[in-house]
Order: C-alpha cells, then structure tokens, then sequence
C-alpha cells in the first residue's frame, strides 16, 4: 500500500473506532484526509455514524466535512446512521441536535454543587473565604449597578464578605448557596443573600453606585446573559422563600435547611415530614409557550395581551396543569385563547422564566382549523403573519406590521427558529 493509503487507512480506522483525538491530530496535518473515500466507498464521517460515534462525528462535522457523499448504495453518512438506529447522530448530520440556544436567563456560569448543601463546615469555610462572591436581594430585586460598557446595560454588584459582615450575622437575611465558578480554577462560591430591611443605607459607603433594580420586568432583560442565569437560579428560590415561610401542609413555622434549598416544618408529626412529598423544595411552574403554524405552513399565529407595549406580538402561552402532558396543555392553551384547533406539537428549547419561578416549555404546533375567536380575558387580539411579515418585524423594517418580542423572551426564539427553518428548505 502506498504512504498515503496507509494514511488514508489509518484515519479511516480511527473514526471506525471512534478514535476522535487522532482524527482532530491527522486533520491537522493532512485536511485532504476529510472527504476522502477508502477502498469500500465510504469516508471516515460514515465509519462513525456506521458505528455510533458522536464525538468523532462532531469532529468531522466542525472540520468541514461534506455531508452530501454518498458510498457505493447510494447512501450519505445520515442515511447510514438511521440504518444502524443512531438516531443522535442523524440528528446531528441534519442539523438538529445544534447546541442549544444561548437564551436570556437560560446560561449556567455555576456549578450548582447540590451535594454540598448540607456539608456545614464547607459552607462556613467558603463564607469566610475572601474569594466569595456575595449577591444582595431586597424584595427579590438584585443590587446592580450601570453597566461599565453599555449604557442599558446592569450588572450584578459582587461583593465580598468583608462587605456584608454585618449582614451575614443579621438575623434577618436568608442565604442562597448559588454553587461555584465553573470557569475559574479557584472556583470561588457564589451566595445570594436576601435582607428583609432595606440595607440602601449601610451599602452607601461600601458601594456608592449600586442600586436595588426597580421592576424586575423589563430590568432584568438589561442583564448581561452571564448575570441573568444566576439571577434566575436565585431570583425563584428566594421567590420561593418569601411565599412559602409557613408549612403548606399544617401552616407550623418552618426551618430553612440545605444552604436555602428547603424548608422543613417544626410541628413534629407534621405529614410533610413523611414520605414523598414535594412541598419543602423550591417549586418551578411548566408554562408551555408556542408559535402555531398555519396548515399551509407559511404564516404563524401571534397574540397581543393588554399589558403588551403597543404594536408587540407575542407567541401564545400557558401554564401546564395538574395531570396533563405538554402536548395537551398547547393544545388546550391554543384552544382556549384563539379558537384554534391544534394537532402536532414539536417541543424546541426551554427557557428559565423567573417571574416568579416559570419553566417556560418552548413548542412549535402546526394549526389544523384557522378561523381565530380570541379569549378577550387573555388576549385582546390575535392574527395570522405571514412569513415576510415576521421578517420585517426581526429587522425591523419600516414596513413591519408589528413588533417582535424582545430578543431576551424565548417567544423571540421561536419565531426566529421558524424563519431560520423554512429559510433552509
Ligand atoms: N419568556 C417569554 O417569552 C414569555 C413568558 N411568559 C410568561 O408565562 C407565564 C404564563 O403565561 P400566561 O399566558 O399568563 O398563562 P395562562 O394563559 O395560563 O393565563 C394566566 C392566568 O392563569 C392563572 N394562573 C396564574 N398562575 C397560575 C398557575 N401557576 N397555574 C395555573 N394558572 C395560573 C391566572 O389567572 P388569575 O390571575 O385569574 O388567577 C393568570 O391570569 C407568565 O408568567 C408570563 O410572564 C408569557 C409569554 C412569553
Ligand atoms: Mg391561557
Ligand atoms: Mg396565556
Ligand atoms: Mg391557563
Ligand atoms: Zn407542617
């Protein structure tokens, strides 16, 4: 065998044996290798969806490779990975299984480290630690301050412990362990700490530009996509704290146990003490939100509510109820606010909706009746847009008929995933 089948061999090998390190090693040195068929027909990105390996495929895929050759039968690496059952892989060829979106609220700078909620002496040592990271909340609103580069711009005040001391002994302050940095080596903690009494006061000196947001709507959207996960990992457990202080069960008072993550009853023999039970845990509420396609699949149904600024559309939404599935609460949800007849629902993405404690369940759904007959409770109007029209809206044209949700809202996704989908067709 010639120096360079042998090359060709070996690299062929290495992506049947989902090798993916040399792969990246020989594409570095001879990207000629890519596309290359060896003697059966079949190129190094058929071998791994051949044999199931998503890692050597990725590697393959983010180095270019060309997803359209065929082997000898006529088939590409996506149709021989439906063959062999990989269906993640096909996912993967297709497209589909692309990183999921990097949504407002949605970005997890921090390990949560849930094993150490109940490690006390752990706690306490990264408390003291002059690394930590501290963030005050005052009526569930965070300290921030204007942001060093952009003018609409907020950020989180970080502060350490030498400046909240005082409220660290307080025993009027609830503390939330957030987890720890995942980027930094040193991985400092992150607390959130919530003070019944306004500490403006005592923060004037320490911290001179810092503020309590006012209205968490729209202020946290002005978060930089960083701060804004924290805020919604914290922002719904200290939402859940200060609606949930007496037991749901027996109305006793409670203890706050596991650095904030639970609250225990008092009363002994209370029944929430007993088996499962889910009413001392940080609650979260599934809302399902969805952009309706019409049967002819080139326009989509958008909804306003009264509260909306003027001219805004929104994807219509709902929260999931007890006993039913998401596909049936969209259904239901779509029903219910437009009249509309839904049949097949396709999940998306998901978004952390802190206001006070949301999952919103993100869904495309495809219409199969279309005369609208709105629900004037929740939505003052609802209306068919054309694919053009939303494209106006995304760039806002001076021609659009209305104004897109804000690109921080998951509904902003789900309307630019349509676009994005039919564009490709
Ligand atoms: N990120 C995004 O893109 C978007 C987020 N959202 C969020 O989704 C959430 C729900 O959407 P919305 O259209 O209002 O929901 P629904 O269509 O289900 O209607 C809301 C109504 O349901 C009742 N309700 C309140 N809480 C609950 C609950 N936990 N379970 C069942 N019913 C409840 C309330 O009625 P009553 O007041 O009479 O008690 C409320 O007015 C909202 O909090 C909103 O902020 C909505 C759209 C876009
Ligand atoms: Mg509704
Ligand atoms: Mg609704
Ligand atoms: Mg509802
Ligand atoms: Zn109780």
């Amino acid at each position: 065998m010639s120096v360079r089948g042998e090359l060709l061999q070996r690299f062929l090998d290495a992506a049947s044996g989902g090798d993916h390190e040399t792969l990246s090693l020989m594409l570095s040195q001879s990207r000629e290798l890519l596309d290359e068929r060896g003697e059966q027909g079949w190129t190094a990105l058929m071998l791994t969806a051949r044999n199931g390996h998503y890692e050597a495929a990725r590697v393959l895929l983010t180095s270019g490779c060309d997803t359209r050759v065929t082997n000898r039968s006529g088939q590409t690496a996506r149709d021989v990975a439906v063959f062999w059952g990989h269906t993640h892989i096909a996912r993967l060829l297709t497209g589909t299984d692309t990183q999921e979106p990097d949504i407002h609220f949605n970005r997890e700078i921090l390990d949560r480290m849930s094993d150490r909620r109940s490690d006390g002496e752990w706690l306490a040592s990264r408390r003291a630690s002059p690394e930590t990271v501290f963030l005050l909340f005052h009526a569930l609103s965070p300290l921030v301050r204007s942001g060093a580069e952009r003018e609409e711009q907020i950020e989180l005040c970080k502060l350490r412990s030498t400046a909240v001391q005082e409220l660290l002994t307080g025993s009027r302050t609830l503390e939330v362990f957030l987890g720890v940095e995942k980027q930094d080596d040193g991985q400092p903690a992150w607390f959130a700490l919530s003070t019944e009494d306004d500490p403006s006061q005592l923060l004037q000196d320490k911290d001179p530009g810092s503020f309590f947001l006012q209205e968490a709507m729209p202020g946290l959207l002005r978060l930089s996509d960083d701060d804004a996960g924290v805020v919604a990992q914290a922002r719904s457990v200290l939402a859940w704290h200060s609606r949930y202080r007496f037991c749901p069960t027996c109305g006793s008072d409670t203890k706050v146990e596991e650095a904030g993550y639970k609250r225990t009853c008092l009363r002994a023999g209370c029944r929430s003490l007993q088996g499962v039970h889910n009413t001392c845990y940080p609650r979260v509420d599934p809302v399902v939100i969805m952009l309706v396609l019409h049967p002819d699949g080139k326009q989509c149904m958008l909804g306003r509510k009264k509260i909306f600024p003027p001219g805004m559309f929104s994807c219509l939404a709902g929260f999931v109820e007890p006993g039913e599935t998401l596909e049936a609460a969209v259904r239901r949800e779509v029903q219910e606010e437009s009249g509309v007849q839904v049949g097949s629902v396709q999940y998306l993405s998901s978004q952390a909706w802190p206001m006070p404690s949301c999952l919103m369940i993100g869904c495309h759904c495809v219409a199969v009746t279309t005369d609208i007959k709105v629900d004037q409770n929740e939505i003052e109007e609802a209306r068919w847009f054309t694919r053009q029209q939303v494209m106006d809206a995304l760039v806002k044209d001076k021609q659009a008929v209305f104004i897109m949700p804000p690109r921080q809202a998951i509904a902003h996704y789900l309307l630019k995933h349509w676009i994005g989908c039919n564009a490709n067709l």
